[in-house]
């Protein structure tokens, strides 16, 4: 068990300072969403001139109360909306700043309703076009090469593919042109996958990982340690497991169904993250001690790509329509939802402006029944330690002592919050990179609390 203290945590971001990543978010990335969108869509008048008020109003205004009537007028109070009125977007927290912009884009394109507009999705083109593109089926078809490796193999496999597929952030490529070219850094910046694999309800789905001197790995910049480099060994624990599989199997006892263990995934983007996280799950169901994964997803549109209910049916649907080894996880996974084994849950809360550290008591006691939550991507990440300018070398264990189970993050690194490194990878970063490394979405991290 880690040991873990209470900490305070420093001043949250703001978006003020000319020159940083948060201002440029809110002053370039913004305006250039309303941009996007208002092309993506025919829309009528009313929705031109809300757009038109919506992108001054970034840009010199002050936040506004939300309309009459709002549904969640209630929620966004008890959310901070009253103090932050009449500010400017810069100068109140950037998490909530941003949170806030997506609200209002949704409003101003009648998503919200009452209207002809009721719940289409203004990121829906932008989402579809990765869905199709060349990219995602050369990924479904590569897993066809991964179907009778070793289940240790496999589970690293779908680990790092879904830790990766955060790289597919549609918000962060249509700001910053390069950043999909951009090679990735092989080495995490901090990687606690072997412990991961020794959690009870994962043990026998990554069987064949090496839990090596304390079951954690930390990676230098770019070293490229870290990841694992015995992929092609078939070990006696993955020889053992695969039997163990293949006779419940013959036995036509559902694998991995026996322990009542429920895993959450939180998920992040839609498309080519989202299929990654499904197949990672759908590992965890077949191969682990877990029964039950329940996929969090955002209850309205956000951040242009974070996936919604739709998006989950989008994936699946392109998951079975893909053919080989893709098309059977597709079946499976749909199955499992018919038979309650996945579902999913779209929290008011997931789409919050706030960090997980005041989730409401319903949502808590969720994550508290899971063996194990899984937060994917970088604004989850933000949610999670809490949108601060957190020391690098902050333990992670201290700052989602918190959360109320075992958790685990998967990120690409995305913006300038980062906790629980060691200092010497922060100098090797820092000495190769500047601040670099922080914002660019080419390396990535495991952080696991227990
Ligand atoms: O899709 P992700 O990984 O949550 O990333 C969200 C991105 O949006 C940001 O919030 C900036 O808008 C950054 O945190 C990050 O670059």
């Amino acid at each position: 068990m880690t040991r873990m203290r209470r900490i305070t945590a420093p001043p949250v971001i703001l978006g003020n300072e000319p020159g940083s990543f948060p201002h440029s978010v809110l002053a370039e990335r913004h305006p250039a969403i309303i941009r996007q969108v208002r092309d993506a869509f025919p829309y009528g008048p009313e929705a031109h001139r809300a757009l038109d008020a919506l992108a001054e109003s970034c840009a010199e205004g002050v936040i506004e109360p939300l309309p009459d009537g709002a549904h969640d007028r209630h929620s966004w109070q008890d959310w901070g909306l009253d103090a932050w009125v009449g500010r400017s977007w810069f100068d109140v927290p950037w998490l909530w700043s941003e949170s806030y912009f997506y609200r209002r884009l949704l409003d101003a394109v009648g998503y919200f309703g009452p209207g002809p507009w009721a719940g289409i999705d203004p990121f829906r083109p932008f989402k579809l076009a990765e869905l199709d593109a060349a990219e995602t089926d050369r990924e479904l078809t590569a897993l066809d090469s991964l179907a009778d490796r070793p289940v240790g193999e496999r589970a690293r496999a779908l680990l790092h593919g879904s830790l990766w597929g955060n790289r597919a952030d549609l918000g962060f490529r249509l700001s910053d042109g390069e950043a999909e070219g951009r090679a990735a850094v092989p080495g995490l910046v901090a990687d606690d996958s072997e412990a991961l694999w020794t959690l009870p309800a994962l043990a026998t789905a990554g069987a064949g990982a090496d839990t090596g001197a304390g079951g954690r790995t930390r990676a230098g910049a770019g070293s490229g340690a870290g990841t694992s480099d015995r992929a092609d060994e078939y070990t006696k624990a993955d020889a053992k497991a695969d039997a163990g599989q293949d006779e419940k199997r013959d036995r036509g006892v559902s694998v991995g169904a026996s322990s009542g263990t429920s895993l959450c995934l939180v998920a992040d983007n839609a498309g080519r993250e989202l299929i990654p996280d499904l197949l990672l799950a759908a590992h965890l169901l077949d191969h682990g001690q877990c029964d039950r994964v329940v996929l969090h997803v955002k209850p309205y549109p956000y951040y242009v790509s974070d996936a919604t209910t739709a998006d989950v049916v989008d994936a699946l649907r392109k998951l079975t329509g893909a053919g080989g080894a893709a098309a059977e996880q597709g079946r499976r996974l749909w199955a499992a939802m018919a038979d309650g084994v996945l579902t999913v849950r779209a929290h008011p809360f997931s789409a919050a402006p706030l960090p997980y550290a005041r989730m409401p008591d319903d949502l808590r006691a969720e994550f508290a029944a899971a063996a194990l939550t899984i937060v994917k991507g970088d604004l989850n990440y933000r949610r999670l330690v809490g949108d601060s300018r957190w020391d690098p070398t902050t333990p992670f264990a201290d700052v989602t002592a918190y959360f109320p189970g075992p958790v685990v993050a998967l990120r690409t690194l995305k913006s300038d919050v980062i906790t629980g490194l060691d200092a010497a990878t922060e100098a090797a970063l820092a000495a190769a990179e500047g601040q670099r490394w922080r914002t660019g979405g080419t390396h990535a991290l495991i952080q696991l609390r227990e």
